[in-house]
C-alpha cells in the first residue's frame, strides 16, 4: 500500500511502505524529514514490531501530526498527542506514552541565492523557510564579483547570474531576474527595471520615472496596464540550468501607496484586490506575486531535476 497523506497547513507527506513497515514523511521535494523522537513510534504502533521511522524533522509539530494522522487511519483508534517539553500520547483518553523530548532545531540546509536585492531576499526567505531552508544572498559573500546583466531577456541575465555564482562557488544558486513590464510602453522598463532612470537609480528615481513616462501616454487606468515578471534559474556544477517563470497582472497607480516591498510595489495595483503592492503583507504578496508563481512553478520541476 502507498496512500498519500497531505499535512493541512504545511506542505508535508507521507505515507506507509507496509512490505518495508516503515512509514516516510517527505517534503515537497521528496527529501526525508527527520524527527528527534523516537520511541513513540517503536512501541505504539500497534502490529508487534512496530513501525520503522524514516522521518526526523526540524518542524516536528507537523511532522507528528501528520504521524497522527497516519495511525489513526491505519490503526481505526482516536491517538492524540501533546508536545511541549514533554511528549504525552493518548489512546482513548488514556495516557499511554509520555517522554521528555529535545526539539533541538537541526541546522538549515543552506540555499544561495545570487542577488544583492535585500527587498527579493526577504520574500524569497519567507518561502523557504517553510521548506527547512535559510537563505543566503551575494551580500553575504563580499568578495564575490558583481555579475553584469548584459543579457536582453530575463533569462540570459538569470543565467548569468546562477552560473557564473555557481561555478565560482561550487554551489547550488538560485537567480532572480525580475522586472515591470507596461503595456503602454511596449514592455519597459523590463529587464531594465533596476536602471530605468540610470545606472544605480535609487527605488524612488526609477518610480518617478515611470510615472512621468505615463503621464502624458496612459491617462485612463485600462491604459495603465501592466505585469511584473520573473525567471528563476537555478544552476549547479555539472547540471543543465532549471529555467521556470512567473507573471503577475496589475495597472500603474498615478501615485505612491503603501510602505512595504520595494522597487516598484508602491505603483503596481494588484488587479484582484485593487491594493498596491506595498500595501500588502509580505505573506499576501508571497501569496500571488509574480516571484510566487514562479516559485511554484519551481517546485513542480525542482525534485526531478535534483535527481537528475
Ligand atoms: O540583480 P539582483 O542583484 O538580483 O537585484 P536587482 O534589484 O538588480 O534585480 P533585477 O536585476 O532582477 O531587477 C529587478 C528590478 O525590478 C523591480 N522589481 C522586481 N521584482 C519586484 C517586486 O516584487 N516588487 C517591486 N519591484 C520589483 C525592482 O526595481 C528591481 O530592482
Ligand atoms: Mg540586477
Amino acid at each position: 500500500m502507498k496512500k498519500l497523506y497531505k499535512h493541512q497547513t504545511t506542505d508535508i507527506f507521507a505515507y506507509v511502505l507496509e512490505e518495508q513497515r516503515a512509514l516516510v514523511i517527505e517534503n515537497i521535494f521528496g527529501e526525508p524529514l527527520e524527527i528527534p523522537v523516537y520511541s513513540v513510534f517503536f512501541n505504539y504502533f500497534p502490529a508487534g514490531q512496530g513501525l520503522k521511522i524514516v522521518a526526523v524533522d526540524e518542524t516536528p509539530a507537523d511532522v507528528m501530526d501528520l504521524f497522527f494522522q497516519v495511525l489513526r487511519e491505519v490503526t481505526g483508534q482516536h491517538y492524540q498527542y501533546r508536545l511541549g517539553q514533554v511528549l504525552t500520547v493518548e489512546l482513548a483518553g488514556q495516557i499511554l506514552h509520555s517522554e521528555t523530548v529535545n526539539l533541538e532545531r537541526q541546522a538549515p540546509k543552506t540555499l544561495l541565492i545570487a542577488t544583492r536585492n535585500e527587498g527579493k531576499t526577504r520574500e524569497f526567505k519567507a518561502m523557504f523557510s517553510q521548506l527547512g531552508y535559510a537563505i543566503k544572498n551575494l551580500n553575504d559573500f563580499p568578495d564575490l564579483p558583481e555579475v553584469a546583466e548584459t543579457g536582453m531577456t530575463f533569462e540570459e541575465n538569470a543565467r548569468l547570474k546562477a552560473e557564473t555564482i555557481s561555478e565560482l562557488t561550487g554551489e547550488m544558486v538560485l537567480a532572480d531576474d525580475s522586472g515591470l513590464m507596461v503595456d503602454v510602453l511596449g514592455g519597459l522598463p523590463g529587464v531594465w527595471s533596476a536602471r530605468f532612470a540610470g545606472e544605480q537609480a535609487t527605488d524612488a528615481a526609477n518610480n518617478a520615472k515611470l510615472l512621468h513616462e505615463l503621464a502624458s501616454t496612459a491617462i485612463s487606468p485600462e491604459k495603465r496596464k501592466a505585469k511584473f515578471h520573473t525567471t528563476l534559474v537555478v544552476a549547479a556544477p555539472e547540471k543543465a540550468s532549471l529555467v521556470v517563470e512567473g507573471e503577475w497582472p496589475g495597472t500603474i497607480a498615478t501615485i505612491s501607496r503603501g510602505d512595504d516591498g520595494f522597487g516598484y510595489d508602491p505603483l503596481f495595483v494588484d488587479e484582484e484586490t485593487g491594493r498596491t503592492a506595498a500595501q500588502m503583507t509580505l505573506a499576501q504578496k508571497n501569496q500571488v506575486s509574480h516571484r510566487a508563481r514562479a516559485l511554484q512553478n519551481l517546485m513542480k520541476q525542482w525534485p526531478e531535476w535534483l535527481k537528475q
